[in-house]
């Protein structure tokens, strides 16, 4: 489907956009590298949304104090990133990709530019120094600190550990979730994660719209929540869809791509699966409608069994 969010702003106002629910999952914060998950919450906290209107939900199967340390960390430095990517219109908001080692400003890019983007390179720099380095001490346990929860934790058996972590209001809530585990009942890797994250927001924040993203990737438009809202009001009744989902493209690929990882062939699928009961959800990059997930009926006429 094409989507015109210039269009949509046109015609709806930004108050009547819907809530949504951002689910980040990890599971290991050495083997995915806590700064790449950090980009990926970077790219989500600044994309072009009312930031009233989303809540970030990290989930940390690894129940790593490393992991929270550098959500801390990332919440300081998006205080001044979120800013200056929608002050200067910012593409693509996932720092690691924006400060690519050659890039610098454009010469006749403003001096108020060059001055600010320097300042957000060293930013990021530290906070990229800052997680690097913690990755590689064990956190001491320290009983009177934030991360006194993590003492002597056992990462497949130890309670839930919820952290409310407070932004500023420029940026969405952010909540860190390591669920509770326990070696009597199996975690379901990324689906239990998923099933924790739903029921969680659904206490905190109950947000009509879910999306969940992995923890390697990241947002490369920032309009792309507007993208998904062009399909969530293009439907007059609830019932009509069930997800909006985004394809993935992957960096680092092999010249010519000789495996098709980037699965080009997948358009040419789907187009196919189409007219088969229509597409299948791929597993992330994907708005849910809540109702959809909880297998209720959107309006209360139809029984939930004919769903
Ligand atoms: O116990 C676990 C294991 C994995 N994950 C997370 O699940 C996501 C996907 O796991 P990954 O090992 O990266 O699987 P991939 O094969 O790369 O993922 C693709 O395939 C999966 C289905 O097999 C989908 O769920 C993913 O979204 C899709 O990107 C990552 O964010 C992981 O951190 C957990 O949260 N808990
Ligand atoms: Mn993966």
């Amino acid at each position: 489907m094409k989507t015109y969010p210039d269009r949509l702003l046109k015609r709806v106002n930004e108050f009547e956009f819907p809530a949504v629910d951002i689910f980040v999952t990890t599971a290991d914060p050495i083997l995915e590298p806590s700064i790449i998950t950090m980009n990926t919450v970077l790219s989500l906290l600044a994309v072009d949304y009312p930031s009233d209107k989303l809540a970030l939900y990290l989930s940390d199967d690894a129940c790593s104090p490393l992991t929270l340390y550098s959500l801390v960390e990332t919440i300081k430095f998006a205080k001044l990133w979120v800013p200056f990517c929608k002050k200067y219109n910012v593409q693509v908001r996932a720092p690691f990709r924006y400060f690519t080692p050659n890039s610098t400003p454009l010469e006749d890019d403003s001096l108020e530019f060059q001055h600010e983007w320097e300042t957000m390179k060293n930013e990021y720099g530290d906070l990229y120094k800052k997680i690097v380095v913690a990755a590689q001490r064990p956190f001491t346990c320290d009983l009177d600190s934030d991360f006194a929860d993590f003492c002597d934790v056992n990462r497949s058996d130890h309670p839930a550990i919820i952290k409310v972590i407070s932004g500023n209001t420029y940026l969405p809530h952010v909540i860190y979730i390591s669920r509770e585990k326990n070696p009597k009942d199996h975690h379901h890797y990324k689906a239990g994660a998923m099933n924790v994250l739903t029921r969680v927001s659904g206490v905190m924040t109950n947000a009509p719209l879910m999306l969940n993203v992995d923890c390697d990737m990241y947002a490369n438009n920032p309009q792309v929540f507007l993208h998904a809202m062009c399909v969530v009001f293009h439907y007059k009744n609830d019932q009509d869809f069930g997800f909006v989902q985004f394809p993935q493209a992957f960096h680092d690929g092999l010249k010519d791509d000789p495996f098709g990882n980037q699965l080009t062939n997948l358009a040419f699928l789907i187009n196919g699966v189409a007219s088969i009961q229509g597409m299948f959800y791929a597993g992330s990059n994907c708005f849910h409608r809540r109702k959809v997930i909880y297998g209720l009926s959107p309006n209360d006429k139809i029984n939930t069994a004919e769903i």
